[in-house]
């Protein structure tokens, strides 16, 4: 079965499959959406189905609630579980502070609601996300659709007052519709090519009328582990100032994937 898998899914699996020793039994956990953070939620149904791990799993979208109830962890909502232990999460981009954009998937409210209401978040991510310096990746925007066009031009301004590269903002289509969240809302993606001060530009987005929340987590990652495409995983923790190296191998087994430890 690993022969079908491709070098980057192998990469999301392996980071997603070292993620989970993070989590115990009975912690509250923020279960993050995205082809990563998928394969993230299957392994740790396999954990609460096959070792009898006992969580409860806060999902940040109604695609990831799907997925956590087929494969068996206990669904709660936020205000249910309040405080969580941790959010195991995936990135569109991630720097050397860990800083990142995220809402490829759309989910970044509910994304970055549960992350910062977590004492830890780790991302998870293929070697592919790392960047210099965040904005490659078009910077996505929830807003509200009430008067999106205008909220738009007021960003496109914002973007040119700022002298930044990239100023074009584009409305996310599903086919010939709007894209929409689960919260109801547009998403303008923002083509910035480099954001020098991602603090700032957060700060400016969110103080404009109509704009919900913007995709960069600023400050809010602690721990990014990074997967490559033949096994190898690396742990970076910011807050510990540590790099970890280890390697999980493929066999062709039920598991898919064997951890060979140090
Ligand atoms: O932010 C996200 C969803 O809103 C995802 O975590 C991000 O888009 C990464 O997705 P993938 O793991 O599929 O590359």
């Amino acid at each position: 079965m690993s022969g079908d898998l491709s070098p980057i899914d192998k990469a999301k699996f392996v980071a997603a499959k070292r993620s989970v020793d993070y989590v115990e039994d009975g912690m509250r956990v923020g279960l993050g959406t995205g082809s990563t953070a998928a394969w993230m939620v299957r392994c740790l149904g396999e954990l609460v189905r096959e070792e009898g791990l006992k969580i409860k799993g806060v999902p940040t979208s109604t695609r990831t609630a799907e997925l956590a109830r087929e494969v068996g962890i206990e669904v709660v909502s936020l205000d249910e579980a309040r405080w969580l232990d941790v959010t195991i999460d995936g990135a569109d981009e991630f720097d050397g502070n860990l800083n990142l954009i995220k809402g490829g998937g759309g989910a970044l409210l509910q994304e970055k609601i549960v992350a910062t209401a977590s004492d830890q978040m780790i991302v998870i991510a293929d070697v592919g996300k790392e960047v210099e310096t965040l904005g490659n990746f078009p910077l996505p925007v929830e807003v509200i659709p009430f008067g999106w066009q205008t909220t738009k031009s007021l960003i496109e301004e914002m973007l040119v007052s700022m002298d930044v590269l990239g100023r074009d903002a584009t409305l996310r289509m599903n086919g010939e519709r709007p894209f929409v969240t689960d919260e109801g809302n547009y998403i303008l993606d923002l083509h910035l090519g480099r954001i020098g001060n991602a603090n700032q530009m957060a700060m400016v987005l969110n103080q404009m009328p109509g704009v919900v929340e913007n995709g960069l987590f600023i400050d809010i990652c602690d721990v990014v582990i990074l997967g490559y495409g033949d096994g190898r995983v690396e742990t970076r923790d910011i807050n510990e100032g540590t790099v970890q190296e280890d390697r999980l191998d493929f066999v062709e087994s039920d598991n898919l994937f064997t951890d060979l430890g140090d």
